[in-house]
Protein backbone atom coordinates (compact mmCIF):
# COMPACT_ATOMS: atom_id res chain seq x y z
CA UNK A 1 0.00 0.00 0.00
CA UNK A 2 1.41 3.60 -0.68
CA UNK A 3 -0.71 6.22 0.62
CA UNK A 4 -0.63 9.36 -1.84
CA UNK A 5 -3.10 11.49 0.07
CA UNK A 6 -3.76 12.10 4.08
CA UNK A 7 -6.75 14.30 4.47
CA UNK A 8 -7.08 15.76 8.33
CA UNK A 9 -10.57 17.03 9.58
CA UNK A 10 -10.77 18.63 12.93
CA UNK A 11 -14.38 17.86 13.65
CA UNK A 12 -16.64 19.56 16.56
CA UNK A 13 -20.21 17.35 17.89
CA UNK A 14 -21.99 18.88 20.71
CA UNK A 15 -23.46 15.72 22.93
CA UNK A 16 -26.96 15.65 23.34
CA UNK A 17 -26.54 15.80 26.77
CA UNK A 18 -23.15 16.64 29.18
CA UNK A 19 -21.35 13.34 30.01
CA UNK A 20 -20.10 13.71 33.28
CA UNK A 21 -17.00 11.79 35.03
CA UNK A 22 -14.94 12.07 38.35
CA UNK A 23 -12.29 13.99 36.18
CA UNK A 24 -14.30 16.09 33.82
CA UNK A 25 -17.43 17.07 31.95
CA UNK A 26 -17.82 17.26 28.15
CA UNK A 27 -20.34 18.73 26.47
CA UNK A 28 -18.93 19.56 22.63
CA UNK A 29 -16.04 16.59 21.50
CA UNK A 30 -13.76 17.84 19.36
CA UNK A 31 -12.03 15.07 17.15
CA UNK A 32 -9.42 14.67 14.71
CA UNK A 33 -11.21 12.27 11.47
CA UNK A 34 -8.05 11.30 9.68
CA UNK A 35 -9.00 9.71 5.76
CA UNK A 36 -6.03 8.08 3.82
CA UNK A 37 -6.40 7.28 -0.23
CA UNK A 38 -4.11 5.50 -2.11
CA UNK A 39 -2.80 5.29 -6.14
CA UNK A 40 -6.18 3.52 -6.55
CA UNK A 41 -8.29 5.68 -4.84
CA UNK A 42 -9.19 3.75 -2.34
CA UNK A 43 -10.13 5.38 1.12
CA UNK A 44 -9.09 4.38 4.53
CA UNK A 45 -10.81 6.21 7.64
CA UNK A 46 -9.56 6.55 11.13
CA UNK A 47 -10.44 8.68 14.02
CA UNK A 48 -8.02 10.57 17.04
CA UNK A 49 -9.84 10.32 20.24
CA UNK A 50 -8.01 12.03 22.39
CA UNK A 51 -10.18 15.08 24.16
CA UNK A 52 -9.88 18.88 24.41
CA UNK A 53 -7.87 18.85 27.42
CA UNK A 54 -5.57 16.40 28.72
CA UNK A 55 -8.03 15.73 31.90
CA UNK A 56 -7.87 11.37 30.63
CA UNK A 57 -4.09 11.24 29.06
CA UNK A 58 -1.77 13.27 28.33
CA UNK A 59 -2.67 13.83 24.81
CA UNK A 60 -4.78 16.54 23.28
CA UNK A 61 -6.37 17.16 19.98
CA UNK A 62 -4.01 19.74 19.57
CA UNK A 63 -0.84 17.31 20.26
CA UNK A 64 -2.24 14.80 18.28
CA UNK A 65 -2.61 17.21 14.90
CA UNK A 66 1.01 18.35 15.36
CA UNK A 67 2.27 14.39 15.69
CA UNK A 68 0.54 13.72 12.71
CA UNK A 69 1.06 16.65 10.65
CA UNK A 70 5.34 16.71 11.71
CA UNK A 71 5.93 13.25 12.19
CA UNK A 72 3.44 10.96 11.48
CA UNK A 73 1.77 11.49 8.09
CA UNK A 74 5.05 12.64 6.43
CA UNK A 75 6.50 8.75 7.47
CA UNK A 76 3.01 7.59 5.99
CA UNK A 77 3.25 9.13 2.62
CA UNK A 78 6.83 8.16 2.65
CA UNK A 79 6.81 4.51 2.76
CA UNK A 80 5.84 1.60 1.11
CA UNK A 81 3.58 -0.72 3.50
CA UNK A 82 3.05 -4.28 3.19
CA UNK A 83 0.50 -5.09 6.51
CA UNK A 84 -0.92 -2.73 8.98
CA UNK A 85 1.33 -4.50 11.70
CA UNK A 86 3.92 -2.03 10.54
CA UNK A 87 2.96 0.92 11.20
CA UNK A 88 4.12 0.57 14.89
CA UNK A 89 7.11 0.19 13.54
CA UNK A 90 6.99 2.98 11.06
CA UNK A 91 6.32 4.64 14.03
CA UNK A 92 8.67 3.71 16.93
CA UNK A 93 10.78 6.91 16.09
CA UNK A 94 7.65 8.94 17.96
CA UNK A 95 7.90 7.92 21.70
CA UNK A 96 4.49 7.19 23.19
CA UNK A 97 1.66 9.81 21.78
CA UNK A 98 -0.54 6.72 21.66
CA UNK A 99 -3.77 8.28 20.06
CA UNK A 100 -2.15 10.15 17.71
CA UNK A 101 -0.49 6.98 16.49
CA UNK A 102 -3.79 4.81 16.91
CA UNK A 103 -5.96 7.55 14.24
CA UNK A 104 -3.39 6.49 11.56
CA UNK A 105 -2.89 3.48 11.97
CA UNK A 106 -7.06 2.49 11.78
CA UNK A 107 -7.02 3.94 8.69
CA UNK A 108 -4.00 2.09 7.48
CA UNK A 109 -6.18 -1.35 9.00
CA UNK A 110 -9.54 0.13 7.43
CA UNK A 111 -7.22 0.48 3.42
CA UNK A 112 -5.69 -2.58 3.68
CA UNK A 113 -9.28 -4.12 4.58
CA UNK A 114 -10.27 -2.76 1.74
CA UNK A 115 -7.86 -3.19 -0.43
CA UNK A 116 -7.54 -7.42 0.48
CA UNK A 117 -11.70 -6.94 -0.14
CA UNK A 118 -12.46 -8.38 3.02
CA UNK A 119 -14.42 -6.62 6.54
CA UNK A 120 -12.07 -5.06 9.21
CA UNK A 121 -13.42 -7.66 11.90
CA UNK A 122 -11.98 -10.47 9.52
CA UNK A 123 -8.59 -8.97 8.59
CA UNK A 124 -8.58 -8.89 12.60
CA UNK A 125 -9.40 -12.48 13.18
CA UNK A 126 -12.93 -11.46 14.24
CA UNK A 127 -15.25 -14.69 14.77
CA UNK A 128 -18.39 -13.00 15.31
CA UNK A 129 -21.49 -11.55 13.08
CA UNK A 130 -22.85 -10.06 16.05
CA UNK A 131 -21.68 -8.83 19.26
CA UNK A 132 -23.12 -7.45 22.76
CA UNK A 133 -22.84 -4.13 24.20
CA UNK A 134 -23.42 -2.17 26.97
CA UNK A 135 -23.90 1.59 27.85
CA UNK A 136 -22.53 4.31 30.12
CA UNK A 137 -24.53 6.67 32.17
CA UNK A 138 -22.62 9.99 32.70
CA UNK A 139 -24.60 12.22 35.00
CA UNK A 140 -24.41 13.32 38.48
CA UNK A 141 -28.23 13.62 39.04
CA UNK A 142 -29.92 10.30 40.89
CA UNK A 143 -33.22 11.15 38.96
CA UNK A 144 -31.59 11.78 35.44
CA UNK A 145 -29.36 8.54 36.29
CA UNK A 146 -32.52 6.13 37.31
CA UNK A 147 -34.41 7.10 34.20
CA UNK A 148 -31.14 6.86 31.73
CA UNK A 149 -31.09 3.28 33.28
CA UNK A 150 -34.60 2.81 32.65
CA UNK A 151 -34.53 3.67 29.52
CA UNK A 152 -31.24 2.02 28.62
CA UNK A 153 -32.45 -1.16 29.62
CA UNK A 154 -35.33 -1.16 27.93
CA UNK A 155 -33.55 -0.78 24.49
CA UNK A 156 -31.73 -3.97 25.51
CA UNK A 157 -27.98 -2.87 26.69
CA UNK A 158 -26.66 -5.86 28.49
CA UNK A 159 -25.09 -3.91 31.00
CA UNK A 160 -25.01 -0.54 32.70
CA UNK A 161 -21.54 1.63 33.53
CA UNK A 162 -21.86 4.29 36.29
CA UNK A 163 -19.65 6.78 37.20
CA UNK A 164 -18.00 6.90 40.97
CA UNK A 165 -16.20 8.55 43.37
CA UNK A 166 -15.89 9.02 46.96
CA UNK A 167 -18.05 11.93 47.09
CA UNK A 168 -20.40 9.92 45.54
CA UNK A 169 -20.62 6.21 45.79
CA UNK A 170 -21.79 4.08 48.11
CA UNK A 171 -25.44 6.38 48.72
CA UNK A 172 -25.37 5.88 44.70
CA UNK A 173 -25.02 2.48 44.00
CA UNK A 174 -27.11 1.69 47.16
CA UNK A 175 -30.38 3.93 45.44
CA UNK A 176 -29.25 2.59 41.81
CA UNK A 177 -29.47 -1.13 43.85
CA UNK A 178 -32.83 -0.24 44.98
CA UNK A 179 -34.26 0.70 41.91
CA UNK A 180 -32.56 -2.31 39.78
CA UNK A 181 -31.84 -4.87 42.22
CA UNK A 182 -30.47 -7.40 39.32
CA UNK A 183 -29.25 -5.33 36.16
CA UNK A 184 -25.21 -6.16 35.60
CA UNK A 185 -23.68 -3.22 36.94
CA UNK A 186 -20.39 -1.67 36.75
CA UNK A 187 -18.41 1.37 38.05
CA UNK A 188 -15.81 3.56 36.74
CA UNK A 189 -14.12 5.70 38.89
CA UNK A 190 -11.40 6.97 36.62
CA UNK A 191 -8.63 7.18 39.70
CA UNK A 192 -10.81 8.83 42.46
CA UNK A 193 -9.39 7.01 44.92
CA UNK A 194 -6.55 6.03 46.81
CA UNK A 195 -5.32 3.43 49.17
CA UNK A 196 -6.51 5.16 51.86
CA UNK A 197 -10.17 4.24 50.45
CA UNK A 198 -9.96 0.08 50.95
CA UNK A 199 -12.56 0.33 53.65
CA UNK A 200 -14.60 2.32 51.37
CA UNK A 201 -14.26 0.19 48.64
CA UNK A 202 -14.87 -3.03 50.41
CA UNK A 203 -18.12 -1.47 51.33
CA UNK A 204 -19.52 -1.81 47.46
CA UNK A 205 -18.80 -5.24 47.14
CA UNK A 206 -22.64 -5.50 48.54
CA UNK A 207 -24.41 -3.89 45.41
CA UNK A 208 -22.56 -7.16 43.72
CA UNK A 209 -20.64 -4.59 40.82
CA UNK A 210 -19.55 -6.96 37.94
CA UNK A 211 -16.53 -4.37 38.20
CA UNK A 212 -14.82 -1.18 39.63
CA UNK A 213 -13.08 0.45 36.65
CA UNK A 214 -9.45 2.01 37.44
CA UNK A 215 -9.69 3.13 41.19
CA UNK A 216 -6.70 4.09 41.69
CA UNK A 217 -4.00 6.20 39.59
CA UNK A 218 -3.75 6.52 35.88
CA UNK A 219 -0.31 5.18 36.23
CA UNK A 220 -0.16 2.75 38.63
CA UNK A 221 -0.16 -1.74 38.25
CA UNK A 222 1.44 -1.98 41.94
CA UNK A 223 -1.22 -0.59 44.43
CA UNK A 224 -4.22 -2.13 42.30
CA UNK A 225 -2.45 -5.57 42.91
CA UNK A 226 -2.25 -4.48 46.30
CA UNK A 227 -5.87 -3.39 46.29
CA UNK A 228 -7.30 -6.40 44.64
CA UNK A 229 -6.25 -8.39 46.96
CA UNK A 230 -8.05 -6.44 49.50
CA UNK A 231 -11.44 -6.82 47.79
CA UNK A 232 -13.58 -9.38 46.08
CA UNK A 233 -15.56 -7.19 43.51
CA UNK A 234 -12.86 -6.98 40.19
CA UNK A 235 -10.60 -4.43 39.20
CA UNK A 236 -10.95 -3.26 35.76
CA UNK A 237 -7.68 -1.46 34.39
CA UNK A 238 -8.29 1.21 31.83
CA UNK A 239 -5.86 4.18 31.96
CA UNK A 240 -3.15 1.96 33.87
CA UNK A 241 -2.78 -0.22 30.56
CA UNK A 242 -1.30 2.30 27.94
CA UNK A 243 1.36 -0.74 26.17
CA UNK A 244 1.15 -4.40 25.86
CA UNK A 245 4.31 -4.46 28.55
CA UNK A 246 1.62 -2.77 31.35
CA UNK A 247 -0.87 -5.81 30.34
CA UNK A 248 1.94 -8.04 31.11
CA UNK A 249 3.08 -6.77 33.87
CA UNK A 250 -0.56 -6.11 35.32
CA UNK A 251 -1.07 -9.93 34.52
CA UNK A 252 1.85 -10.90 36.44
CA UNK A 253 1.09 -8.85 39.64
CA UNK A 254 -2.59 -9.47 39.64
CA UNK A 255 -3.57 -5.97 39.15
CA UNK A 256 -6.57 -6.57 37.95
CA UNK A 257 -8.94 -9.29 36.72
CA UNK A 258 -10.45 -7.29 33.31
CA UNK A 259 -8.91 -4.68 30.93
CA UNK A 260 -10.66 -2.50 28.98
CA UNK A 261 -9.11 -2.19 25.23
CA UNK A 262 -9.49 1.12 24.11
CA UNK A 263 -7.45 1.32 20.50
CA UNK A 264 -6.68 5.02 21.19
CA UNK A 265 -4.65 4.36 24.79
CA UNK A 266 -2.69 1.64 23.10
CA UNK A 267 -1.81 2.99 20.30
CA UNK A 268 -3.59 0.70 17.44
CA UNK A 269 -5.43 -2.39 16.33
CA UNK A 270 -2.25 -3.98 16.28
CA UNK A 271 -1.34 -3.35 20.06
CA UNK A 272 -4.94 -4.00 21.30
CA UNK A 273 -5.39 -7.24 19.09
CA UNK A 274 -1.75 -8.36 21.28
CA UNK A 275 -3.34 -7.54 24.68
CA UNK A 276 -6.64 -9.26 23.62
CA UNK A 277 -4.24 -12.15 22.88
CA UNK A 278 -1.75 -12.28 25.92
CA UNK A 279 -5.43 -11.69 27.70
CA UNK A 280 -6.68 -14.39 26.51
CA UNK A 281 -3.65 -16.46 27.95
CA UNK A 282 -3.88 -15.60 31.00
CA UNK A 283 -7.35 -15.93 31.28
CA UNK A 284 -8.50 -12.54 31.95
CA UNK A 285 -11.17 -11.10 30.38
CA UNK A 286 -11.48 -7.94 28.55
CA UNK A 287 -13.87 -5.72 26.47
CA UNK A 288 -13.90 -2.85 24.22
CA UNK A 289 -13.65 0.72 25.64
CA UNK A 290 -14.92 3.80 24.26
CA UNK A 291 -13.79 7.55 23.96
CA UNK A 292 -17.09 9.31 22.96
CA UNK A 293 -15.98 8.46 19.72
CA UNK A 294 -17.72 9.04 16.53
CA UNK A 295 -19.17 6.44 14.31
CA UNK A 296 -16.00 6.04 12.61
CA UNK A 297 -14.12 5.23 15.76
CA UNK A 298 -17.03 2.98 17.10
CA UNK A 299 -16.96 0.81 13.70
CA UNK A 300 -13.08 0.22 14.60
CA UNK A 301 -14.04 -0.97 17.93
CA UNK A 302 -17.27 -3.13 16.39
CA UNK A 303 -14.38 -4.41 14.64
CA UNK A 304 -11.95 -5.34 17.63
CA UNK A 305 -15.21 -6.64 19.68
CA UNK A 306 -15.71 -9.54 17.34
CA UNK A 307 -12.26 -11.53 18.24
CA UNK A 308 -13.12 -14.40 20.17
CA UNK A 309 -12.10 -13.37 23.92
CA UNK A 310 -13.45 -10.00 24.20
CA UNK A 311 -16.57 -11.99 26.42
CA UNK A 312 -17.57 -8.95 28.50
CA UNK A 313 -20.35 -6.14 26.60
CA UNK A 314 -18.13 -2.96 25.89
CA UNK A 315 -18.86 0.44 25.65
CA UNK A 316 -20.21 0.38 22.06
CA UNK A 317 -23.48 2.44 22.34
CA UNK A 318 -25.77 3.46 19.70
CA UNK A 319 -24.56 6.59 17.46
CA UNK A 320 -27.81 7.95 19.13
CA UNK A 321 -26.78 7.85 22.52
CA UNK A 322 -24.47 10.80 21.77
CA UNK A 323 -25.03 12.25 18.87
CA UNK A 324 -28.09 13.59 17.09
CA UNK A 325 -26.54 12.59 14.07
CA UNK A 326 -23.56 10.70 13.12
CA UNK A 327 -21.19 11.13 10.44
CA UNK A 328 -21.43 7.65 9.26
CA UNK A 329 -24.22 5.86 7.15
CA UNK A 330 -25.16 3.95 8.11
CA UNK A 331 -25.32 5.16 11.53
CA UNK A 332 -24.88 2.60 14.87
CA UNK A 333 -28.07 0.52 15.90
CA UNK A 334 -28.43 -1.38 19.14
CA UNK A 335 -31.00 -4.49 18.81
CA UNK A 336 -31.75 -6.10 22.10
CA UNK A 337 -28.25 -5.17 23.50
CA UNK A 338 -26.33 -6.61 19.95
CA UNK A 339 -24.82 -4.48 17.12
CA UNK A 340 -24.23 -6.14 13.94
CA UNK A 341 -20.53 -6.58 12.90
CA UNK A 342 -20.54 -5.23 9.12
CA UNK A 343 -19.47 -8.42 6.64
CA UNK A 344 -18.74 -5.27 3.88
CA UNK A 345 -15.19 -4.41 3.25
CA UNK A 346 -13.25 -2.63 5.32
CA UNK A 347 -14.87 -0.42 8.85
CA UNK A 348 -18.65 -1.72 6.54
CA UNK A 349 -20.20 1.71 6.92
CA UNK A 350 -19.64 5.10 4.89
CA UNK A 351 -18.19 8.27 5.99
CA UNK A 352 -21.36 11.13 5.63
CA UNK A 353 -18.77 13.32 3.48
CA UNK A 354 -22.08 16.15 4.07
CA UNK A 355 -22.47 16.06 7.68
CA UNK A 356 -18.35 15.95 8.11
CA UNK A 357 -17.98 18.49 6.01
CA UNK A 358 -20.61 20.59 8.43
CA UNK A 359 -18.86 19.22 11.58
CA UNK A 360 -15.57 20.21 10.56
CA UNK A 361 -13.94 23.51 11.83
CA UNK A 362 -10.94 22.96 9.77
CA UNK A 363 -9.52 20.58 6.97
CA UNK A 364 -5.75 20.15 5.78
CA UNK A 365 -4.72 18.26 3.15
CA UNK A 366 -0.91 16.41 3.08
CA UNK A 367 0.72 15.26 -0.28
O1 LIG B 1 -17.76 6.05 24.78
C1 LIG B 1 -18.53 5.69 25.69
O2 LIG B 1 -19.68 5.32 25.49
C2 LIG B 1 -18.09 5.72 27.13
C3 LIG B 1 -16.87 6.53 27.32
C4 LIG B 1 -16.38 6.44 28.73
O3 LIG B 1 -17.02 5.89 29.60
C5 LIG B 1 -15.11 7.02 29.04
C6 LIG B 1 -14.38 7.68 28.09
C7 LIG B 1 -13.22 8.40 28.47
C8 LIG B 1 -12.91 8.57 29.78
C9 LIG B 1 -13.87 8.14 30.80
O4 LIG B 1 -14.80 9.11 31.09
C10 LIG B 1 -14.62 6.89 30.42
C11 LIG B 1 -13.73 5.72 30.67
O5 LIG B 1 -12.79 5.88 31.44
O6 LIG B 1 -13.97 4.62 30.16
MG1 LIG C 1 -12.57 4.09 32.16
Amino acid sequence: MNVKRVTLYHVVMRLRSPFVTSLETVQDRDVIIVEVEDADGVIGWGECVAFSTPWYTEETIKTCWHMLEDFLIPSILSATIEHPDQVSTLFEHVKRNHMAKASMEMAIWDLYAKRQRISLSKALGGVRTKIEVGVVVGTEKMSDCLKMIEAYMEQGYKRVKVKIKPENDYEWLKEIRRHFPEIPLMADANSAYSLKDVERLKALEEFQLMMIEQPLASDDLIEHAFLQKQIKTPICLDESIATYHDAKVALELGSCQVINIKIGRVGGLTAAKRIHDLCQKYHVEVWCGGMLETGISRAHNIALASLPHFTIPGDISASSRYWEKDIIIPEIIVNNGEVDVPDRFGIGIDVDRNTLAKKAVYRQIFE
